[in-house]
Formats: structure tokens, sequence, C-alpha cells
């Protein structure tokens, strides 16, 4: 595998950033979890937009124009021969002196890695709990921003690692439910399809709006609307959006099973629909 770093490619063992990389020392930084299928790049245009957008949430500025970004991640699919592929695109502050001012880093370090990944062939469902980690409030480190501060999720991921299942939910600081550790949620009530606002500190996920979008033009109801824990336990179906994860089935959460810990109807159809456009819509690599 060739890694990207600052307009060179290395081999996997050979990409080393530097240790006064202020990614490193304070997370200071942003970054996009992509994939591609089928030699398209899902929504890169996207992905790159929100990139843009979560530097500049941070007043850090990316001198490289947006073209050039995206054709970083072409190259190095290209370099890596890959047309089903993960790929990693980081953006850190860069190297300065110890010191969390980012004044002392004179421009930002950029490395992409790609990684073959084939598509998830849908898992069997998963059983999630809920964390008593709280999603980070907006007016706290707002988590539009995909920055590469992660400990908020990891704090929760531990809690799921701990209680031997896949996942963990967030609520947000009023109590209404969030986000997954890396992914958004959608819950099916009597038909009618929900999934939280982006005012309840979530990530304004891409698989997220996909499926959004997929289904409005379905024609279900989808709304974006507060939902207490309540709302979930007495869900008819769950699921999680993201990138890695495109559309999992929850069958159980904090014990209460879901639909019998089946795949239900509404989630199978919006799945389905996923997996026949994930590689039409995007921008080619070959
Ligand atoms: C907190 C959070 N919420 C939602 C999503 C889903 O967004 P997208 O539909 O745009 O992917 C994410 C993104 N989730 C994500 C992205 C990259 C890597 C990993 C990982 O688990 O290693 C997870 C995320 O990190």
């Amino acid at each position: 595998m060739k890694i990207y770093i600052d307009g060179n490619f290395f081999e996997k063992e050979d990409a080393k950033i530097s240790v006064y990389d202020h990614g490193l020392l304070y997370g200071d930084g942003v970054f996009e979890g992509i994939r591609a299928y089928e030699g398209v790049v899902f929504k890169l245009k996207e992905h790159i937009d929100r990139l843009y957008d979560s530097a500049e949430s941070l007043a850090l500025k990316i001198q490289l124009p947006k073209e050039k970004m995206e054709e970083i991640v072409i190259e190095t699919l290209k370099i890596n021969k890959l047309t089903d592929a993960y790929i990693r695109l980081v953006v850190t502050r860069g190297v300065g002196d110890l010191g969390l001012d980012p004044r002392k880093c004179k421009y930002p370090t950029v490395f992409c890695i790609a990684e073959p990944m084939e598509p998830l062939l849908g898992e069997d469902g998963i059983k999630v709990i809920t964390s008593s980690i709280r999603r980070l409030p907006v007016d706290v480190l707002n988590p539009a921003v995909k920055s590469l501060n992660y400990l908020n999720s990891i704090l929760a991921k531990i809690q799921a690692n701990y209680a031997g299942v896949h996942e963990a939910f967030l609520l947000d600081s009023e109590g209404y439910v969030a986000e997954g550790t890396g992914d958004n949620i959608f819950v099916i009530k009597n038909s009618v399809i929900k999934t939280p606002p982006l005012s309840s500190s979530v990530l304004k996920g891409i698989t997220r709006d996909t499926v959004v979008d997929i289904a409005k033009e379905s024609g279900y109801k989808i709304l974006e609307e507060k939902m207490t824990l309540h709302d979930l336990f007495v869900a008819d179906e769950i699921f999680i959006t993201g990138t890695a994860a495109e559309l999992i089935h929850v069958i159980e959460i904090d014990g209460r099973v879901i639909n019998e810990g089946k795949l239900g109807s509404v989630t199978k159809d919006l799945s389905q629909k996923f997996k026949e456009i994930r590689s039409k819509i995007g921008r080619k690599v070959y």
C-alpha cells in the first residue's frame, strides 16, 4: 500500500509524520472516511466539502484548492490500483513547536490512506447499549465538525465493548438520542421514518443525507425530529448509517428486542436502494 503525505507517496512502513504534528499532539485537525465502490468514489465532492467546512470551522486554513484535494484521493486509489476501497483523508494543523497555539504551525499536514474494502454484505444486525457518555454539546465541540477529537465516541465505544455489544448510542446534553459512536440513527414507527435533527448534537452524515433522499424519493414519510430512548424502545425498526457501516439494522437496544431481532421491511428496502446507487453517485477513478 502507498500512502500520500504532503505531495509524496510512501510505502506503509515508511509513512510517518512528525511527533511535532499538532494533529497528534492536540487532536488539532479534521478527517473524512470515504468509500469507493466499483471504481467510483461515493459522493467525493460532498466529503471534500464537509472536510473544508470542518477545517473552516476550526480556522484551519487548507491552502490546497478542493479540486487538488479531490485529485489526491483519486491518485491514491490509482497508485494502489483500488476499485473498492476505504479512504481516510486527514488534514492536521501541521508541525509546530510544543504549545497548543495554532499559530505555531506554518502549514497543514495532508495525508491520504486507501485500503481495500469489500462492500459490506449487511451484517446480521447489531445489539447496542445507551452510553452514559453524552454527545458533546454544539456549544462545546460541535459534532458537526468531523475533527480528530474522537475521545467522546471512543469512551462510549469502550462501554459498548465492556457490555459485549457492537455499538453504543449517545444522548445529547438534554437527554435526547443523538447518534452512535461513528454512525447516525434512524427509527421507524408505524411506517414513519425519523432521524435526530442536527441540533441533537449529530454529525451531518453523508450516508444519512443519502438515506433521507432515498426515503423521500420512495414516498416514505421521513422527519428530522428529536427522539427519546422511549421512542427507540418501542420502535418497529431501528438502523444506523455511516460510510463504513452503510445501513445496519439494530436488533436490540438496552435489552429491548426490536422487530423480534429481524431485519425490518423498511430498512431492507432502503438498504437495497442504497446498494443500487452507491456505485453510481460520485467521481470515477479510472
Ligand atoms: C460521529 C459520527 N456520526 C456519523 C457518522 C456517519 O457519517 P457518514 O455517513 O458521512 O460516514 C460518522 C462517520 N463515521 C465514521 C467515519 C469514518 C470512520 C469511522 C470509523 O468507525 O472508523 C466512522 C461519525 O464519525
